[in-house]
């Protein structure tokens, strides 16, 4: 797998001492979290742990009850709506699912984003940049004027990431982005995903439970447990730690074909 060297790198987000509840129920507590600048950082724990609840506070979606959020160093709890967009345009989101509008087309979801923030722009210009996006993320042209209900499952994911590409962000969330695609369609997106954030210099926090993802393209992991992030670090690092989860997460029969499938890649590459 490749690695990036961001031992002295930037901290893009930073999370301190986060407390998120919905009534009774306390999804974290003292959560802290540092994403550097330029790494692809996975985000694993199991089902219902607050991985879309961290997310959503990151980017300002659930206010959190305590801590800090901060983002290219700027607080984002507490800011006027027009600090807050200023921030806000830096990055882009891919939610679960897409999220696009289902009564416009894939170039008219892309522009969405562009026409909030670059109101003054004409129709031709939004319908070359909406093009340029489209072919980023790997649709034919012809997606452009389809509606999503006319796509893929993973043609859908491809319209929802040209989205989240649209004000050339330096800092990209994906949640869960290869949930519900075939082998085949997962591992393109997770080498189109690797191949613009190496060549567009991307931040990307990527929450997944697909453990080729992990293996393929994620520079480190970070581990929620117990309202928490329990442990940050490369796959080899966090397989050092004696704890029950992560052994059974990354060594259990799933985890181990993954780290198989990993390593043929790896020697198939180093014999090239
Ligand atoms: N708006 C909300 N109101 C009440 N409870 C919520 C809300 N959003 C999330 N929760 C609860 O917070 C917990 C964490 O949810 P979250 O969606 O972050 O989990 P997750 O780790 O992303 O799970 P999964 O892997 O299944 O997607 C869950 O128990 C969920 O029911």
């Amino acid at each position: 797998m490749a690695r990036l060297n961001t031992a002295d790198g930037e901290t893009v987000i930073h999370v301190e001492g986060l407390r998120n509840a919905f009534g009774e129920q306390v999804v974290h507590d003292g959560l802290d979290l540092d994403v550097r600048r330029g790494e692809i950082l996975g985000v694993v724990g199991g089902s219902g742990t607050g991985k879309s609840v961290l997310m959503r506070s990151i980017i300002g979606l659930q206010p959190p009850q305590a801590g800090i959020v901060e983002v290219f160093g700027e607080p984002m709890i507490g800011r006027d709506d027009y600090e807050a967009q200023q921030v806000r345009r830096r990055w882009g989101v891919l939610f679960q699912g897409g999220a696009l509008f289902s009564t416009l087309t894939v170039a008219e979801n892309v522009q969405v984003p562009i026409r909030e923030y670059y109101p003054q722009l004409d129709d031709q210009l939004l319908d070359e940049i909406a093009a340029y996006k489209v072919a980023m993320s790997g649709l034919p042209a012809e997606a452009g004027p389809k509606y999503p209900s006319e796509l893929s499952g993973g043609m859908r994911k491809r319209a929802g990431l040209a989205r989240a590409l649209a004000l050339d962000p330096q800092l990209l969330f994906l949640d869960e982005p290869t949930a519900g695609l075939d082998p085949i369609s997962a591992a393109a997106f997770d080498a189109l995903i690797r191949s613009l954030q190496r060549t567009l210099g991307l931040t990307v926090f990527l929450i997944t439970h697909d453990l080729d993802t992990l293996y393929a393209i994620c520079d480190r992991v970070a581990v929620l447990a117990d309202r928490r992030v329990i442990a940050v670090g490369t796959i080899p690092e966090l397989l050092a730690l004696d704890h029950p989860w992560i052994q059974e997460y990354f060594n259990g029969p799933r985890g181990r074909v993954a780290a198989e499938a990993a390593e043929r890649v790896a020697a198939g590459e180093a014999g090239k």
